[in-house]
C-alpha cells in the first residue's frame, strides 16, 4: 500500500444462524488502491462487500473509513461518506432512460430542497443544468453517449454495467466497490474494463475494492489481493505472491 488507508476492516466476522460466513477477515485498502478479493465459491466475499457497504451488519470487528467508523450504517449513509458500490446482477433504473439513471443517482448530492424545485428558482435550475453537464460528460467518458435517450433496459448487457459504474462515479465517491464486474463480459469488454479500472484510479483518484473470479482481470488491475476460503483469509499479497501461494493453488484445486 503507498498511501494512508482509506478503508481498515478489521476482525470482521458475520454469522447466518450456525453458518459463519465471515470469519476474522482483516485488510486495508490504501488511497490510490485497487485492491481484490479473490476465493472460491461461497468463500464469502460477497458478505464481506455487503457488510463493507452497509448492506448486513457486522457479527463482529470494525470498519473504518477515513479513521470514522461504519459498521453498522445503513449503505445509503455508507454511500454519502464516499463509499459506492455495483451489483453481481446489474442494478439500473431499467424503464428509465441511461441519461435519467445518471440525473436520478446526483439527487442526493444536489444541494437544492423540494420547495425550491417546485417553484424552480434560479439555484434550483443552476444545479439541474450542473447535473445535466455531469451526466453528460460521463456517458462520454463511458462510450455511450449515444444510447443517452434509450431506456437503460434495452442497452447491450457490457454497455449496461458501464452505466452502473458511471452512476457510482458520479456521486464522486472515495472507493469504488465492483462485485464481478467481468461476470458476462466477452473477452475484449474485459481488456476495456481493465483499462477504464486504470482510468478511474489515475485520472479521479478513486480507490477501488473488487471481487472478481476473472484472473487475468484480477491478475491485471490490482495492486494487491486477499484470498478467503471458507470464511477466512488465506493470505493478501502482490499478484504474483498470490499466484505462487500454494495455499492459493491448493484452495483453488480443492474446489474441482
Ligand atoms: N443472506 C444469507 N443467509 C444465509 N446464508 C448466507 C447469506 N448470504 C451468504 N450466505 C452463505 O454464506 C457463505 C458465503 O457466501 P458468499 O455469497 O459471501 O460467498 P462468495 O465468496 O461471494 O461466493 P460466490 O463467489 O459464489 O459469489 C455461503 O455459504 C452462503 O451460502
Amino acid at each position: 500500500m503507498t498511501s494512508p488507508a482509506l478503508l481498515k476492516v478489521s476482525g470482521l466476522s458475520m454469522r447466518f444462524g450456525g453458518l459463519l460466513a465471515v470469519d476474522g477477515v482483516g485488510f486495508e485498502v490504501g488511497g490510490d488502491e485497487v485492491f481484490a478479493i479473490i476465493g472460491p465459491n461461497g468463500a464469502g466475499k460477497t458478505t464481506v462487500f455487503n457488510c463493507v457497504g452497509g448492506f448486513y451488519k457486522p457479527s463482529g470487528g470494525s470498519i473504518f473509513l477515513e479513521e470514522r467508523r461504519i459498521n453498522g450504517l445503513a449503505s445509503h449513509k455508507v454511500a454519502q461518506r464516499g463509499l459506492v458500490r455495483t451489483f453481481q446482477n446489474v442494478r439500473l433504473f431499467k424503464q428509465l432512460t441511461v441519461l435519467e439513471n445518471l440525473l436520478v443517482a446526483q439527487h442526493t448530492r444536489l444541494q437544492t430542497g423540494f420547495l425550491q424545485g417546485l417553484f424552480k428558482v434560479p439555484s434550483y435550475r443552476r444545479s439541474e443544468r450542473r447535473a445535466l453537464e455531469n451526466a453528460v460528460q460521463w456517458l462520454d467518458f463511458m462510450g455511450i453517449r449515444e444510447y443517452a435517450n434509450r431506456e437503460a433496459g434495452n442497452l447491450a448487457y457490457g454497455h449496461q454495467r458501464r452505466l452502473e459504474i458511471a452512476r457510482c462515479m458520479i456521486t464522486q465517491p472515495r472507493l469504488l466497490m465492483l462485485d464481478e464486474p467481468a461476470a458476462g463480459l466477452n473477452p475484449q469488454e474485459k481488456r476495456d474494463l481493465q483499462r477504464l479500472i486504470d482510468r478511474l484510479r489515475k485520472e479521479f483518484g478513486v480507490a477501488v475494492l473488487l471481487i472478481e473470479h476473472d484472473m487475468s482481470l484480477v491478475m491485471g488491475v490490482s495492486d494487491r489481493i486477499l484470498v478467503m476460503e471458507h470464511g477466512r483469509p488465506i493470505m493478501t499479497g502482490l499478484p504474483a505472491e498470490v499466484r505462487a501461494d500454494p495455499r492459493v493453488i491448493k484452495a483453488y484445486l480443492g474446489e474441482e
